[in-house]
């Protein structure tokens, strides 16, 4: 797991290791660090452009530049504040040798020292001007300037970074936005750091969290999904989400509702009913999709929602509650939910848009609901009622498409219906549906039967780095 931290405590943790470490140490080491990936990334090649910025991260750029003169580097630098540039690391850089200029010449790699952490709000003119103007690729210093630590969002001109150097921790940009390869220097930070703000679960994590059987297992033991989903004009929503579900692990799956001859000749290990009321005992219910909002969908979701167990509630299901808040009635306190919109399903439930902070916004639907907010999005965002927050960058954008919200649920369902926790279960679901989503594409356009197909080969990828 890699934990993020907003700047707010960042900079609070940062005051307080300035304060028992040498002036300036922490900024050559931060420097330095940008300067031992600029050398990696030049692979041999001398021309080096800075941007430099009026703060820290102005200064981190100057220092760089003063390691990379030292080892033989040309170093170009235009000021945006002359008279507000840090004064050591100008001294410094110009003592090196390095040589301010009004504007950039052709160089071979180009360092972004702009803003960092005390960022707001898009590139200014000048500063864009200078960025358009650079055809080499970005090294970003902390933060590709022009992008909000700690929203991820741009409104306006920023840079694009094909390499961020960042230090002490990650910040959200760094999960929330394109940042490029993302590098970590450490600076013993991590100590003077409360518990991350965000956090971005890895291969290992998921690899663990994952159900395996074990040799006392039987198909009930593993947790039985329901699948609650489609209806006579959306059937493929339920053969998507029972074979999602069917996929993702290997408890027993059972599927109720008016598509039953759908999935049954598509999934045969699937056990279909015709009514909610047949289905049998689960471990976890998924309902929502292709469902319908009418009387009878209604009634499925209330029971469901009394069943007692934990429920993904996606696609209509968000609806129903969004028009008749009421049903929320149905459920006991204690059941788990997990709710999964995109932003006009958001937008419905909350009566209000997503906004720009979408960290902030799935937190607040958590919070309101008691549930665990899945806001889907190119970056996924999953909420705990408690305030904690996972989030998931996808690899591409192939998975938008139509029904891949469907295969989702029942991944999120099957978890459950496992015992995996909520938060876990959901975010687990989201990287793999991710995954999924890369292999079955491989560069090209894939529907989501496609998509659900490769979840073996995610779940498999996923395992693969478990030793
Ligand atoms: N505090 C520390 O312990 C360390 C800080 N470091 C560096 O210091 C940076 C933070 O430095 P600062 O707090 O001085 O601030 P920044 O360098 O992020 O920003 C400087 C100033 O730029 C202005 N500004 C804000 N948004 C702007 C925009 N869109 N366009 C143009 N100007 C804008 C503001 O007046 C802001 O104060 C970090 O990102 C990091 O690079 C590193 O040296 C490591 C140690
Ligand atoms: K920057």
């Amino acid at each position: 797991m890699r934990g993020l931290w907003n700047t707010e405590h960042v900079k609070a943790a940062e005051a307080r290791l300035l304060a028992r470490t040498p002036e300036g140490s922490l900024m050559r080491r931060a420097a330095f660090g940008v300067a031992t990936v600029a050398l990696e990334l030049l692979a041999g090649r001398r021309r080096v452009g800075l941007l430099v910025g009026s703060g820290d991260n102005g200064g981190d750029a100057l220092w760089a530049g003063y390691y990379l003169r030292r080892r033989g580097v040309a170093v170009f630098a235009v000021l945006l504040s002359p008279e507000r540039a840090h004064a050591e690391g100008l001294a410094a850089f110009r003592k090196a040798g390095g040589r301010v200029v009004d504007k950039l010449p052709e160089v071979d790699l180009a360092v972004d020292g702009v803003v960092g952490l005390s960022a707001r709000g898009p590139l200014r003119p000048e500063a864009a001007e200078h960025v358009a103007g650079v055809t080499a690729p970005f090294l970003a210093v902390d933060l590709p300037s022009g992008v909000d630590p700690d929203t991820g969002v741009t409104g306006g001109p920023f840079v694009e970074a094909a390499t961020t150097v960042t230090f002490g921790c990650l910040k959200p940009v760094h999960a929330l936005a394109d940042c490029g390869d993302v590098r970590l220097v450490e600076f013993g930070l991590r100590p003077e750091l409360p518990g991350p703000d965000l956090m971005e679960l890895e291969r290992e994590d998921i690899a663990f969290a994952w159900p395996v059987p074990g040799a006392g297992d039987d198909k009930y033991t593993q947790g039985v999904t329901g699948i609650a989903a489609g209806s006579a004009t959306y059937p493929g929503a339920a053969v998507l989400a029972t074979g999602a579900s069917v996929l993702a692990t290997s408890g027993m799956v059972r599927y109720a509702g008016q598509a039953a001859d759908a999935v049954r000749a598509r999934w045969p290990e699937s056990i279909c009913t015709g009514s909610i009321t047949d289905a049998g005992r689960v471990q976890a219910w998924s309902v929502g999709p292709g469902l319908g909002t009418g009387l009878s969908a209604e009634n499925v979701l209330k029971y469901v929602l009394e069943a007692g167990v934990p429920v993904c509630a996606d696609a209509d299901a968000i609806t129903m509650f969004a028009n008749n808040p009421d049903l929320w009635d149905a459920r006991d306190p204690d059941t788990a939910v997990v709710l999964t919109p995109h932003d006009r399903e958001y937008a419905r439930l909350m009566g209000e848009d997503v906004g720009d902070d979408r960290v902030a916004a799935a937190r607040r639907a958590a919070a309101r609901f008691n549930a665990v907010v899945l806001l889907k999005g190119n970056t996924t965002i999953i909420a705990d009622p408690g305030g904690a927050v996972a989030v998931n960058r996808s690899r591409s954008s192939w998975p938008a498409t139509a029904g891949s919200g469907d295969v989702l649920s029942g991944v999120i369902g099957s978890l459950l219906a496992a015992g995996v926790y909520p938060l876990l279960a959901a975010a687990s679901a989201a990287h793999v549906h991710s995954l999924a989503g890369e292999l079955a594409a491989n560069g090209a356009p894939i529907p989501a039967s496609s998509l659900m197909a490769a979840i073996p080969d995610a779940i498999r990828s996923v395992r693969a780095v478990t030793p």
